[in-house]
Formats: structure tokens, sequence, C-alpha cells
């Protein structure tokens, strides 16, 4: 048997692989960081495989096939461009025929070497476990042929990953992505991502308006029935929707929320209800519907001890992306959060992959209770939440989640039952300590922070969307800045006590030291006013772990006492 038909039979014992790989393998494939490590180290296997086969062969075989860096980023503009098969039937047709005609184009020399690798990296595009396919090719596919896959493969996840930018944030929304570079209180340049504008504004303007990619109502008012467990909005006792099966006890404003938050994390997370549809169902093996009801019970009485938002926002983060996958399959819905984006190249895992995080060391129990959930839903996908994964995630949507305020926030907010270092921090002009809920936004994560900001978020809508409003006269390309924390200087505040507030709060919650210009003007004021020592040690850190220890110290300074 040749090593060609081998490939083929290891393939369709591999085809079908079962359906929990299909519902991450778009996630696999893109952001699993042991793939892109093997691939890296595949990679330089293959280029020594390659440098020893090219010896082996005479170079003229080798020009005979044409292949160049030019000629690969040509075709796979091409494969690109062309249509994707969308059910799993129609990709698993694909898949198999593309597998047949590389064969086939293997076996007819040098000058059909890129052809053929092109027909194999067609069907590796479309697979749902890359990883395997990859090693299968390794052992089954001719080198030349497997050192172009690889390249191929390469040169396709570094356009994605350089590109992004370029679709992102959708042009709608009038702003773009920067880098910009800053000078600290020491002199020290960095260089941090912001948003600018893409056009001016004038005070009071409305820059944008978004949709949380997902928000979650703070503890104590989860299933109280004042607030839509969906959009946050403030609903009255005659509209309220319960639902009664939920185990998390989720109200909602109207079937309309309540039908989003079935299939986003509702069913997943909350409920009893099968998480495949009834066609992929027979796929999976039946679940205990008694020990998921008890995982559930234990998840959420765990979230609403810990009153924390963000494990809710991970878990809910996780179910919004089984549901894409879901849809992809099923084909039977084009909606994906990442449609905004304006490629369908790009998704809500790329933008996540991008962004910066906290790092945290999350709750032992937090991780196995989600764990647990997952895996009595659907057996098999909490292998898709690692504990490395799960620390990241959370790390990310503690940097980057909002608060969300309705209405200037509430004063009913029950106070933290941690300790300060570890309560939870949004980002909330309001404070988070009157926030409602908390929210993850794709385009406005990347907000930057400023003493004296150039925008403001508001929630006009009653409801957890974000709208992005000039404070003041805005200037195509300069940069777009929001509070993170409450900025005034209250009644009888002194200004350094002011400044020193909202900067220990600063560090806290997203360990920076801020280089605004207010920040930097009222140092030296307040440095010409006295001979008294006016830093408050959080100025001049310039890494995250520093200003940590500035804070503690600036802590145990001020129990003392001494401030
Ligand atoms: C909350 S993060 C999120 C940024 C973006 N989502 C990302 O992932 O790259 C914003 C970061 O920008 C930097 N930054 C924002 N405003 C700043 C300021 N006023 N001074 C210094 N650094 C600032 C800090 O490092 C801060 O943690």
């Amino acid at each position: 048997m040749s090593s060609y038909k081998a490939t083929t039979i290891a393939l369709s014992v591999l085809a079908v692989a079962g359906i929990s790989y299909a519902v991450y393998f778009d996630y696999k494939r893109r952001n699993d960081a042991t793939f892109r490590r093997k691939l890296r180290k595949e990679k330089k296997k293959v280029d020594k495989n390659v440098a020893q086969t090219k010896e082996r062969e005479s170079s003229d075989a080798v020009a005979a096939s044409g292949v160049n860096t030019e000629s690969l980023k040509e075709a796979l503009q091409k494969i690109r461009e062309e249509d994707s098969p969308t059910t799993t039937d129609e990709r698993e047709h694909y898949f198999m025929s593309q597998v047949g005609i590389g064969e086939q184009l293997a076996t007819q020399g040098p000058a059909y070497h890129l052809p053929a690798a092109l027909s194999f990296f067609r069907a590796l595009r479309v697979y749902p476990a890359p990883v395997e396919l990859i090693m299968i090719y390794q052992k089954t596919v001719p080198p030349p042929i497997f050192a172009i896959v690889m390249e191929l493969t390469n040169l396709d996840a570094k356009s994605r990953a350089e590109g992004y930018f370029d679709h992102f944030p959708p042009a709608s929304m009038n702003v773009s992505v920067d880098s910009r570079k800053v000078v600290d209180v020491k002199g020290n340049v960095m260089e941090r991502k912001c948003l600018v504008a893409k056009k001016d504004f004038a005070a009071g303007d409305l820059i944008y308006t978004e949709e949380p990619v997902v928000a979650t109502l703070d503890a104590d008012l989860e299933g109280k029935g004042t607030h839509c467990s969906y959009c946050l909005r403030a609903i009255q006792e005659a509209t309220v929707i319960v639902s009664e099966a939920s185990t998390h006890t989720s109200v909602f404003c109207s079937k309309e929320c309540q039908v989003k938050a079935k299939s986003q994390f509702e069913t997943l997370l909350f409920s009893l209800d099968p998480v495949l549809p009834s066609q992929l169902a027979t796929q999976t093996p039946e679940t205990d519907q008694e020990a998921r009801k008890i995982a559930q019970t234990e998840y959420v009485d765990y979230v609403k001890k810990t009153t924390k938002n963000a494990p809710l926002l991970v878990a809910k983060l996780l179910g919004l992306q089984v549901e894409v996958e879901m849809s992809k399959l099923m084909a039977a819905s084009k909606r994906e959060p990442s449609a905004e984006i304006g490629s369908e190249d790009y998704s809500i895992y790329d933008h996540l992959e991008r962004l910066r995080y906290l790092e945290v060391v999350p709750a032992d129990e937090e991780h196995k209770l989600l764990s647990k959930v997952l895996e009595q839903a659907m057996p098999g996908l909490e292998q898709f939440i690692t504990d490395e994964r799960y620390a990241v995630m959370l790390g990310k949507m503690m940097y980057n989640s909002f608060g969300v305020c309705v209405g200037g926030g509430r004063d009913d907010r029950p106070a933290s039952i941690h300790r300060p270092e570890d309560s939870e921090r949004t980002r909330a002009s309001c404070g988070t300590s009157r926030q409602h809920g908390s929210a993850f936004y794709q385009v406005s994560s990347y907000l930057t922070h400023n003493c004296t900001p150039s925008a403001q978020v508001a929630f006009q809508s009653g409801t957890s969307e974000l709208a992005l409003l000039a404070s003041k006269d805005i200037k195509e390309g300069e940069e777009l800045t929001v509070t993170y924390v409450d900025v005034t200087q209250h009644e009888g505040e002194a200004l350094a006590d002011a400044r020193r507030r909202r900067r220990v709060e600063l560090a806290r919650g997203w360990r920076f030291a801020c280089t605004c210009q207010r920040c930097i003007v009222e140092a030296r004021e307040l440095e010409a006013e006295s001979s008294e020592q006016t830093d408050d040690g959080v100025g001049q850190m310039e890494d995250g772990s520093k200003v940590e220890k500035a804070v503690e110290s600036f802590e145990q300074r001020q129990k003392g006492g001494l401030i």
C-alpha cells in the first residue's frame, strides 16, 4: 500500500473524530498555543528535512516546482478568496476530495509539488484537528510537498496576524487603534495601544455606540427581578420574564433578551437543555441531568458568594464561543459577534488573543467548578479551558471590562467583601462601587485613561450598550481617552489627596502609573508649593509589579498614619 493511500485511510478515521472537536475547531486552529508551538517545532524539523531533501534531489527538480515566497503568497490569496464549505457534510466532502487531489498530484513529479501542496493545505484549513493532521502529513506526504504546506500555514498565520488592525474596528465606528509613545513622570518613553478619532468631533457629539460581547449583572441584582440578566436594563415588575428553569435564576426584560441569553450562555451554563441541536446530538454521549444540575448549582452558589463579575464574564464568553461554533456547524445562523469587524477572516477569538491582561491566580475551585459545568453539559468541552487559559481569560476580563452605570449608577451596591487590593475593579467613571454590572466590549477595551479625558462613557439607552461621547472638541487623529476611576476632587479634599486617591486606584486596578498631563502638571505644582515630599510613590513606577509594591507601601504608610 502506498504511503498516500495510508493518508486517506488514516484521515477517514480521523474525519469522524467527534463533534466536540468540531465545536472548538476554529478556536484551536487560531489560538491554541500548543498548536502554534508544535507548528514552530514542526517547521524547524521540516526546514532541516527540506535542506537534506534539497541536497538529495537535483536543484532542477526543486526549481521545476516553481516555489518561492511570492508565488506562495499569491496562491494563498487565491485560496482565501475561494468559497469555503460551511456545513459539516460539505467540509468533510471538501476535505476528502482535496486530500485525494493532493495525493494524485503528488505522484506527478516536482512540477506538481505546489498544486499538490495547495490541495493538502486546503484540506488542512477545514480540518477540525490540525495538529493531528500535520503529524499525519509529515509521515505520509513527500517532504518537499510537506515543506510547502508548512510554509503556507506559516504565511497564513503571519498575514492574518498582521492584517488584523486593518479590519478592526469597523469603519462605521469612526475610530482606529493606534500605537502611541508616551512619556512617564520620570521621562521614560513607553508605547501603548489606544483609540484615535478618524474624524473631527465637537464637544457633546456621539462618537460611537457599542454593544457588549458579554455582560453580567452584579451578584446582588442577579435574579432579584429588578434588572434584565441579558441587557442589564432596569425592569418593571409587570414586564419581568422569569426563566423558571434557569439555575442562575435569570430574569429578562423581553423575549428577545431571553432568546439571546439562551443561545449565548443560558443553555450551556444554567439549563438542562441539550447543548447540541438535535441533528448533531446523536453524536455525543447522553449526559446525566442530575449531575449537570448539581454542577450548575455549585457554580452559581460560588459566583454569587464571591461577588466578582469577571468569572461570569469568562463563563459567558465560553458560552458564546460554543454558540458561534455551533452556528458555523449548523450553517443555520450567520450571527457572530465578530461580524462587525468587517472581515470573515477575523473573529472574537482574534480580538481576545490580542488583549493584554492582568496576571492573576484564580481561586482553585473557581476553574474546577466551571469545568464541571462544561463537562456535564458536553463531555470533552472542559478540555477547552485549561488552568492556564482560564487564568489568562480571567486576567483579560479583569483588565478590560467596564462598569455599567445606568442613570449615573446606584447608591445601594453592597460594599466589597474583599480586601481593597483584592477587590474587583472595572473601568467605571462613576466608580465600581456604584455600578449595576460589568461588561466587556471589543472596541472600547482599547480606550486609555486620562484624568482630564477627551471622551466619556455613557449608558444612554438604559442598557449595557456603551455610548462614547466627546467631552471636548476632538480633532482627527487625536487619542480618545476616558476615566477609568472617579477623578473628581471631592469637597474638602486637598489636591494632593485627590491625586493620590485616583492614582492608587489606577495602580490597584490596572497596575499603571498615570502619565497624563494633569498628573504631571499637578505633581509640579505640588512640588513647587511645598518642600514636603509630594510623591505618593505610585508615580515613579515603571512596571506593574513595582506599582503594586508602591501601593502596598502606600497602604502601610496610610495605616501607620504617616500620610
Ligand atoms: C486597561 S488596558 C487595556 C488596553 C488594551 N485593551 C490592550 O489590551 O492593549 C490599558 C492600558 O494602557 C495603559 N494606560 C492607559 N491609560 C494610561 C495612562 N493614563 N497612563 C499610563 N498608562 C496608561 C496601561 O498600561 C493600561 O493598563
